[in-house]
């Protein structure tokens, strides 16, 4: 027996574009075949994109990822790639059963071999929390997969079916396998990489077989997908691994029967900073891209909000492709100015100054609004101006809001809450400023100029509505907000725990309360990259109506 050379191709696929889909898995499937590899696998749903959400469960939609692997299969061989196994995920057909009346499909991976469809497998287990929603879509598989490749057994199974103790591993473990190989579209979160490891060596030791994990890679509205992919060995050791956040052809060789494992290249692992700001990048740059936006258009305050996205921003589509806007108001500061100037010229951004005076004083002639109102409405200016520039010029406009603000809803709704996009939506103030001096001290290190201006790090927060605001009028100082905002929604704890940390009351019952009063503002703001455990929108789903309060003991 001889080494079967496996060929992980981490691609970034697009919902819905299944033509594009399919000639990507050509063009790596001629890549793998060039490499010398006998199995290329591709991620989780590949022709069709993942997730779909209720796009599956089209008739439509079905029959053109049908029609696409006999496209697929047909031209592999015309190719002259006969001989390759290609192994890759799309929508499978609708199942009639008890609790299904025959329009929920599968979640499936194929196997393409000389032409054919030669294996197919359903997903067993269909994830249903978190982000996820797949029992409303999908039908679930019953039947595990064994591959017979060169007289070597490759057991198959799809991502979630790892994640789960018993279902087709259990099966699998019964079967004597020679590898397992898992088809993924596993969502970025901050440190999952390691949760994925590990799982991955459980299930080795297992089926005392290597596993090779392939994720995709890319932005698809509100999730990111990191790539990562990486093969582990029947002993618990990372064997060969994948980059993070690019496309990547991760290749392998599964030993001879009785021959030591090979091992491979392993992608150094990424500081805890980079991997969140690789993240944001990564899905700003999908969103723009696969929304066919070119540029972006937001405002820059001088803050460190609007900076750290136009940074991110740059990193993603280029600086030529950013728009800053800086629109300063009777009550903005010489410093806020000179800041968004100057960032602007630091990222190489289109910069433009449009002052909101003259249209503020309009609407006040005929409305004279007072307080709160009359602070709201210069922000609502500013959203007018973005929104007209995005209609006039085609750019994306961006919401700069942070986690910690959409957390209390500091922040005007139609206002700077207007927007297509919001990439640090998931990001709360304090790991703003770390992200900031992250970004900043690379470039430092690479002898180049720092992105962000080191006044805008230092300043203290304001949203200069009024002479002299400072954030802090309103709200606890961020380190002290954001700790409390962890405990009440990371990790859900209740008033009563909040007092028992040590916290303060006034301040416990100030945040408990803004935070339960801005679920219909949150619901509003626009989508944003998760990058965290716990993202606002479909990871933590509130009644935006409810009575609901901590009860005081
Ligand atoms: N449950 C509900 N369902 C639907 N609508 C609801 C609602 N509750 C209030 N509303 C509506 O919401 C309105 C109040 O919300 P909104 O107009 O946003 O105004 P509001 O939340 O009262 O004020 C905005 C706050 O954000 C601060 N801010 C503004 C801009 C930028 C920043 C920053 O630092 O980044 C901070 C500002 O200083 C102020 O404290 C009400 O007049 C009502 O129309
Ligand atoms: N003078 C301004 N010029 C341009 N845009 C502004 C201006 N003031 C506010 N904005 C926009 O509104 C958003 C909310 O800004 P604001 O200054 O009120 O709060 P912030 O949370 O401190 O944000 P930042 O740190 O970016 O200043 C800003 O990020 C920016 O996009
Ligand atoms: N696509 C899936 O089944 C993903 C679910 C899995 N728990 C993950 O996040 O990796």
């Amino acid at each position: 027996m001889v080494d079967i050379r496996i060929a992980l191709a981490q691609i970034d696929t697009c919902v819905g574009d299944v033509d594009t889909n399919s000639r990507t898995i050509l063009e790596w499937s001629r890549r793998a075949a060039a490499e010398g590899a006998q199995v290329v696998a591709f991620p989780e749903m590949t022709i069709t994109g993942y997730p779909i959400e209720d796009l599956a469960l089209r008739a439509s939609f079905q029959r053109a990822a049908r029609a696409a692997v006999q496209t697929i299969a047909d031209q592999l061989v015309a190719d002259g790639l006969g001989d390759l196994t290609v192994v890759l995920g799309t929508v499978g057909a609708p199942q009639v059963t008890r609790t299904s009346p025959g329009t929920r499909p599968t979640n499936q991976a194929l196997v393409l071999q000389g032409g054919a469809v030669t294996a197919s497998y359903d997903k067993h287990h269909l994830p249903n929390y978190g982000v996820f929603d797949e029992f409303r879509i999908f039908a679930p598989g019953a039947e595990p997969c064994v591959l017979e490749i060169q007289g070597r057994r490759v057991g198959l199974v799809v991502c979630e079916d790892i994640w789960q103790d018993g279902g087709p591993v259990a099966e699998l473990a019964a079967q004597e396998v020679d590898l397992l190989l898992v088809l993924n579209g596993s969502p970025f979160e901050e440190g999952k990489g390691h949760s994925r490891t590990d799982l991955a060596v459980r299930r080795a030791r297992e089926l005392r077989a290597p596993v090779a994990y392939v994720n995709m890679v890319g932005g698809q509205d509100d999730l990111v997908f990191d790539g990562g992919s990486f093969v582990v060995g029947e002993d618990g050791s990372v064997l060969t691994s994948a980059p993070q956040f690019v496309e990547h052809l991760l290749v392998w060789d599964l030993a001879a029967d009785g021959e030591p494992e090979h091992r491979g290249p392993i992608a150094p692992p990424l500081d805890p900073d980079e991997e969140v700001y690789q993240a944001i990048v990564t899905g700003v740059r999908g969103y723009v891209r696969k929304n066919g936006f070119r540029s972006v258009v937001l405002g820059l305050s001088g803050g460190i909000d609007s900076a750290l996205v136009a940074a991110i921003c740059a990193d993603a589509i280029g600086g030529d492709n950013v728009y800053g806007v800086s629109m300063p108001s009777t009550y903005s500061s010489e410093h806020s100015k000179d800041d968004a100037l100057d960032l602007a010229k630091r990222i190489g951004a289109h910069y433009r100054v449009q002052p909101i005076a003259p249209m503020v004083d309009a609407f006040q002639g005929e409305l004279d609004l007072q307080d709160v109102a009359a602070e709201n409405l210069q922000a609502r200016v500013r959203g007018m101006i973005l929104m007209g520039l995005s209609n006039s010029e085609g750019h994306l406009v961006l919401a700069t809001g942070n986690k910690s603000e959409l957390a209390v809803g500091y922040s005007t709704i139609y206002g700077d809450a207007v927007g297509g996009f919001a990439p640090i939506k998931d990001v709360d103030k304090s790991q703003v400023w770390a992200l900031s001096r992250w970004r900043n001290n690379v470039a430092l290190d690479a002898g180049q100029i720092p992105p962000i201006p080191e006044s805008s790090i230092t300043k203290p927060p304001s949203a200069e509505l009024r002479p002299g605001q400072v954030d802090q009028d309103s709200l606890p100082p961020y380190d002290l907000l954001d700790e409390v905002l962890d405990a009440y929604i990371e990790h859900a704890e209740g008033r009563a725990e909040l007092l028992a940390r040590g916290f303060d009351e006034e301040v416990v019952d100030k945040v408990v309360s803004l935070v339960d009063r801005a679920e219909w503002k949150r619901r509003q703001y626009p989508l944003g990259p998760k990058v965290t455990a716990l993202a606002f929108g479909r990871d933590r789903r509130l009644p935006v109506t409810s009575r609901w309060r901590e009860p005081h003991a």
